[in-house]
């Protein structure tokens, strides 16, 4: 009998080749039916876990599985459905698409970030009429499917009661603690049913014990986990955390449960001191997360090795589990396929599969003695050592360049009143600008042509001639509908980040390292590897193509080098701020190529700017100051003529809002729809006094919103936004939309702004400062 076990917290749901996205979207367009659809979902789940078994994993997690989403999946069980899908006659599996998707009736639920990652939940709703129920013991189905199928006795893992919870949106922060009640009774009965269908752990998700929690909160973890806690069951109870260390290690570790499972990787160290401090209570289980879920790099084992040890130190082994830091959720499947890859950086890498073989690695070493695995820990090593010296990675001028900013504050030489009057003078630009976001539908002929000219069958030639085309096409589409600020349309791009990283000196690229972003969307994230560089402009020949067709401005279309960093797996050798401000030195020298070429306006993308916000307050003050200065030192060499845009979509910005003003940003254009207005009162609040781009409509639902519903909007937003600072825009790209949703919601969009223009009464050109004649205050809701 093993002393030590191996385990999984989560294993990616997409398939080798993203099989799971073919069928969600054949699911969706007809072309399969359900029985199709749960047929092919079904082969997935089980040659994953029949994966995991052949690869020695001990306790193999069932129900981390997903037709979209984990956190949906436990709202719909729980009955979590909000007001407007609530139906009897539709069937739950459209019920469960419809508020991740929205219908024709419907706007979709809200979507955003899990923690700092880059993978989006449906955030649940709550209103005064939710009474959750059990609709369905959904663990219990996928444990017994395991068992039944395969023989696997599987680790049920469900999110955990707090942070379904404190996730969730439509209740008073006073009615936390009564709402956690009436869930409590459902996981009694989850827990009794995979109790008596024989499961030996079942894993309880509580990524929010690794946020900061006041006293209250702790306490009422404790009362839940009190009420879940049943002496007479066989079934174990572990609660998870991961992304940081816990917030209150104490009390965590004197939960009445069987055991707590930490993250030794992205915590700083925080976890391990308090595990030598506070020991570890010897009836309990640690589940330790060694080995980095998050990354994209072998471990050094050597390392890993001595972490367990200082484990070990304090924890038997018989009460030990050896799993990686987080679901894999977030990394690539297999590195097995990636043969285009120099063999010194894919001899470096270790994707879910690699990284599983390095937990069963480092088990046996515990359970057979360390010489068992010596060998292995030796060709690592010699592995990482060829890798690290790899001159291929150093670039003594790129170095050079960001120690001569060293000490300096990047900032741009005229204040932003001076340069807002100047931008009106050169723009003249009609009262609430109307504007996209950057990226227009990318279709199926446009993927194809990109695929054609990646697997050669294009010409250089033949390819750019097709994406002029296309970008001349969309540039008469956007002045019919009547546009003010044009974009080019992306149509060049795979992803954002993607396609600056295959331009970039620094970067490697993968051919099947795809990961789940949100629903069957997933990216493929490229890796830095080395010092990053730019050897030649990467969007000036689209940009001033598109420029050269129209009168109106066309923005220029860049990544702020924040988000290229965090969408990207970054090299972990040197400190985050070093990469990004590499990234951002290479960005302010595209950019001065873009100025050059006659580009006026010039959009840097942050979208990941607030997913990277640490997870504990401690550490937040340092990584947006950190942020600021990279995207400034991209932004801040322009002339005072050039208006700089920024866009970020997400629905928090509360917390960052002061970060938002001191990017100093002419414009910024952000995501409200989905978030139905909350958030313009942060902007209020901050006394935010530069042009702000509302998204009056979700791109990420196929819905083509009204014209009355996006006046409203921005009827709503001018209540308490200035019209001087006021742009109209969807919520993000518009790649993944088709042309039938895009243009006529576009149509539609203009058609609102022109109606609130009308009342208004300031169709022409924009007033001067302080002489808007028509205050917001004038304007009633229809
Ligand atoms: C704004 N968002 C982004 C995030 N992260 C990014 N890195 N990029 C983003 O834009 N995070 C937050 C949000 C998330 N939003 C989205 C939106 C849309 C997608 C999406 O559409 N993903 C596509 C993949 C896009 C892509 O790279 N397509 C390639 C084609 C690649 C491909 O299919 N290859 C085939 C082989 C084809 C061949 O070689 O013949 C294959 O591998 O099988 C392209 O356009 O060229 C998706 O399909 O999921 C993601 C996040
Ligand atoms: N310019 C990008 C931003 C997405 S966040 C786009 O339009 O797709
Ligand atoms: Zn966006």
């Amino acid at each position: 009998m093993k002393k030590t076990r191996s385990s999984t917290i989560g294993y990616p749901r997409i398939g080798e080749k993203r099989e799971w996205k073919e069928a969600l979207e054949a699911f969706w367009s007809k072309s399969i039916t359900e029985e199709d659809l749960l047929r092919k979902m079904e082969a997935l789940r089980l040659n994953d876990l029949q994966k995991q078994k052949n690869l020695g994993i001990d306790l193999i997690p069932v129900g981390d599985f997903s037709f979209y989403d984990h956190v949906l999946d436990t709202a719909v069980m729980f009955g979590l459905i909000p007001r407007r899908f609530r139906s009897d006659e539709t069937p739950l599996l459209q019920t469960y698409f419809d508020i991740a998707r929205g219908n024709k009736e419907a706007v979709a639920s809200e979507m955003t970030k899990w923690f700092n990652t880059n993978y989006h939940y449906i955030v649940p709703e709550f209103d005064q009429n939710t009474a959750p129920v059990l609709k369905e013991n959904r663990p219990l189905t996928y444990f017994l499917e395991a068992k039944n199928k395969l023989g696997i006795t599987g680790k049920p893992v469900l999110l955990g009661p707090v942070t379904l919870l404190k996730l969730s949106k439509g209740y008073k922060q006073e009615e936390f603690g009564p709402l956690l009640k009436t869930l409590v009774p459902l996981y009694q009965q989850v827990l009794k049913e995979l109790d008596e269908a024989g499961a030996e752990w079942v894993q309880l998700d509580e990524p929010v014990l690794s946020t900061d929690l006041t006293k209250t909160e702790i306490g009422h973890v404790k009362d839940v986990y009190e009420q879940l806690h049943s002496p007479a069951a066989n079934l174990k109870l572990l609660v998870q955390t991961y992304f940081e260390s816990v917030s209150d290690y104490e009390a965590i570790i004197s939960l009445p449960v069987d055991g707590i499972g930490l993250d030794f990787v992205h915590d700083d160290g925080a976890n391990l001191d308090a595990l030598k401090k506070y020991g570890f209570p010897a009836d309990k289980t640690l589940a330790a997360g060694v080995v980095n879920g998050r990354n994209v790099w072998g471990s050094d084992l050597e390392e890993k090795w001595g972490l367990l040890e200082a484990i070990r130190g304090i924890v038997s082994d018989n009460r030990l589990i050896v799993q990686p830091s987080c679901s894999l959720l977030h990394v690539p499947v297999t590195v097995k396929t990636e043969d285009h890859l120099e063999p010194e950086l894919k001899g470096a890498l270790a994707f879910a599969d690699q990284k599983i073989d390095e937990i069963t690695l480092l088990t046996k070493g515990i359970n057979e003695g360390r010489p068992s695995i010596e060998d292995e820990i030796k060709t690592r090593e010699e592995t990482l050592q060829i890798f690290r010296q790899s001159p291929s990675r150093t670039k003594p001028h790129v170095q050079n360049e960001v120690s001569e900013w060293e000490g300096k504050e990047p900032a741009r030489d005229f204040s932003f009143t001076a340069r807002q009057a100047l931008h009106q003078d050169i723009f003249k630009l009609p009262v609430l600008p109307t504007t996209t976001i950057g990226s227009l539908p990318q279709t199926t002929e446009i993927r194809q042509a990109r695929s054609r000219y990646r697997h050669g069958e294009w010409s250089t030639a033949a390819y750019d001639a097709f994406i002029q085309k296309k970008v001349a096409e969309w540039i008469e589409v956007q002045e019919w509908i009547g546009l003010d600020v044009l974009v080019h349309g992306e149509f060049e791009r795979n992803d954002m980040v993607e396609y600056f990283g295959e331009k970039l000196d620094g970067f490697a690229f993968t051919k099947y390292g795809w990961v789940q972003s949100y629903g069957s969307r997933s990216v493929k994230p490229p890796i830095i590897y080395g010092d990053v560089a730019l050897p030649e402009p990467m969007t000036t020949k689209d940009i001033t193509y598109a420029q050269s067709l129209t009168d109106k401005p066309v923005k220029g279309m860049l990544t702020g080098p924040v988000t290229i960093y965090k969408w990207s797996f970054p090299r972990e050798d040197i400190r985050a701020f070093e990469v990004t401000k590499q990234l951002a030195l290479a960005l302010q020298n595209e950019i001065s190529h873009l100025e050059k070429n006659g580009i006026g306006m010039i959009q840097v993308d942050e979208p990941a700017l607030r997913e990277g916000l640490p997870l504990k307050d401690a550490k937040k003050q340092q990584y947006l100051q950190e942020a600021i200065y990279a995207f400034k030192l991209a932004t801040c060499t322009v002339k005072k003529e050039t208006q700089v845009h920024t866009h970020m979509c997400y629905s928090e910005f509360g917390e960052i809002i002061d970060s938002i003003k001191q990017l100093d940003a002419d414009v910024i254009s952000i995501e409200t729809a989905r978030s139905h207005g909350e958030l313009i009162a942060d902007f209020e609040k901050a006394s935010y006094d530069k042009g702000i781009g509302l998204g009056v409509y979700d791109i990420h639902s196929p819905r083509v919103p009204s014209t009355e519903e996006m006046e409203t909007s921005i009827r709503r937003a001018l209540q308490v936004l200035h019209p001087q600072q006021f742009w109209v825009n969807p919520d993000c790209g518009l790649k993944t939309r088709g042309i039938d949703e895009t243009v006529p919601s576009l149509k539609n969009m203009v058609e609102a702004t022109q109606r609130v223009r009308e009342a208004l009464g300031s169709v022409g050109a924009v007033p001067a400062l302080g002489s808007v004649p028509v205050t917001t205050r004038n304007l009633s809701n229809p």
